[in-house]
């Protein structure tokens, strides 16, 4: 099929890539002259573990490309996706101005039938919006579609390849047959095109964010009251997990959850409720415990130094809000960072893809070491904010040399209990005992 992709952000590079995968040929477009530059060139703009690959596989043999040109891209397309960043606007809802003004644009422009779908994350009700903005300014038949994505950072190549459903909302016959000619690669395994209506299709995405966000909040609240009592939350986590009502996924403690989509989705989901008179209150609760959630590391660090931290220095392993991705958005490191700092200590911190953007958005308010010994060197304590792989099984004899005392604070709990107290650490996790 050929296929229009309007936006090369996060989703848009990886829907772009992927649906040219398949064989369909692929015309991405973006504002951003210099990006697009780079990507007719085969640089990729993000870090995305296997999309690399993709990308240039399907470059190399002319199924995607990219232009500044809207009309170009438009013109032959059959389905055109808009895949338009939904920022928070001042109030939390979500900010829909690049979706209606590329619609408005695209209306100017087509010639024939078109289906126009909505992959950003998006308030109930906008597909209504868009189709009112078609219907303003041609008279050409469209179809606008709602499709959701729910890939995930860090594995968004596997989510998009082999969805656990793929998500269409639309009441056109016409539109649901070319969406399911589309999809239908990607479903082989037998996970299921489920239709909707554009409003149910919305809000599934908000629902199945939030839900996951208030999923994880949860059991950060268990974690905190397993330490009140007494009780190990990873036990707990296994005793609940294993019914499978509740699902062993997303069920791990930490220092609350970040990223680009759930605190801005959630926030959204709750304003929108707002906006039609519902007080939706367990998400008002999810929003507030995961702000407090972000603070629990630093006051265990608080506790054990009896509120001193002046001239303190602390050694931090992870900046991306998650493994697998250099993305740093509302990550817990970097509320930590801000408190330690304020607190008058210093950080030296390591992260496997996450420096750079620190950087460019702390500058020197923290040193950046160049692996994650280095970043122990003469520290009072190593504090874990992102569970890397490459920290869950260190060389702790050099840990233990290169730390000024053998004490960690871990956010995500990477190591064993009985590890920690037969190699004398004092070790202070989420949900669990106290090692001291
Ligand atoms: O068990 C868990 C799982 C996740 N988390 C935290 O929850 C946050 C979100 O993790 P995800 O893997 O969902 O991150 P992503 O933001 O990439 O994906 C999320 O938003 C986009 C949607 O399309 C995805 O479907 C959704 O999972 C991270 O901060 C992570 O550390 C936990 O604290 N515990």
């Amino acid at each position: 099929m050929k296929i229009a992709v309007i936006g090369t952000g996060y989703v848009g590079l990886v829907t772009g890539t992927c649906l040219a995968e398949t064989g369909n040929t692929v015309i991405c477009v973006d504002i951003n002259e210099a990006k697009v530059l780079k990507m007719q060139q085969g640089i990729i703009p993000i870090y995305e573990p296997g999309l690399d690959v993709l990308f240039l596989r399907n470059i190399e043999q002319k199924r995607l490309t990219f232009t500044i040109d809207l009309a170009h891209a438009i013109k032959d397309a059959q389905i055109i996706f808009m895949a338009l960043p939904t920022p928070p606007g001042g109030d939390g809802a979500a900010d829909l101005s690049y979706i209606l003004g590329a619609a408005k644009d695209i209306s100017k422009l087509v010639t024939s039938y078109k289906v126009i779908v909505n992959k950003s994350t998006v308030p109930v009700g906008t597909a209504d919006l868009v189709s009112a903005v078609f219907a303003e300014n041609t008279d050409v038949e469209i179809d606008v579609v709602s499709n959701p994505e729910f890939l995930r950072e860090g594995v968004a190549v596997d989510d998009f390849m082999k969805p656990d459903r793929v998500v269409i909302g639309t009441r056109s016959e016409r539109a649901q047959k070319l969406m399911a000619e589309l999809y239908g690669p990607y479903v082989r395994q037998g996970n299921p095109i489920l239709f909707m209506d554009e409003k149910s299709s919305e809000l599934t995405k908000y629902a199945a964010n939030s839900f996951l966000a208030t999923k994880i909040t949860f059991m950060n609240e268990i974690a905190n009251l397993c330490e009140k009592v007494g009780a190990d939350v990873d036990a707990v986590r296994r005793g609940i997990g294993s019914d499978d009502r509740i699902g062993k996924r997303f069920l791990f403690p930490g220092i609350g959850y970040g990223g680009s989509c759930f605190p801005k989705d959630v926030q959204a989901l709750a304003k929108s409720a707002e906006e039609h008179q519902y007080d939706f209150q367990i998400l008002k609760a999810v929003m507030e415990i995961n702000e407090r959630q972000k603070t629990v590391l630093v006051d265990k660090v608080s506790t054990y130094y009896k509120d001193d931290l002046k001239g303190k220095h602390f050694a931090l392993w992870g900046l991306a809000f998650k493994p697998e991705t250099d993305d740093i958005r509302e990550a817990p490191a970097l509320y930590i960072i801000d408190a330690l700092v304020s607190k008058g200590a210093t950080v030296t911190v390591f992260d496997p893809e996450g420096m750079e953007n620190v950087k460019n958005l702390i500058g020197d308010k923290v040193n950046y070491a160049s692996n994650q010994y280095e970043a122990l060197s003469g520290a009072d304590a190593l504090l874990i904010a992102t569970e890397w792989s490459v920290f869950r099984n260190p060389d702790f004899e050099l840990m233990e040399t290169s730390l000024k005392h053998k004490v960690v604070f871990d956010g995500r709990n990477l190591y064993d209990l009985q590890k920690m107290i037969d190699l004398g650490y004092y070790y202070n996790s989420i949900g669990r005992k106290l090692i001291d």
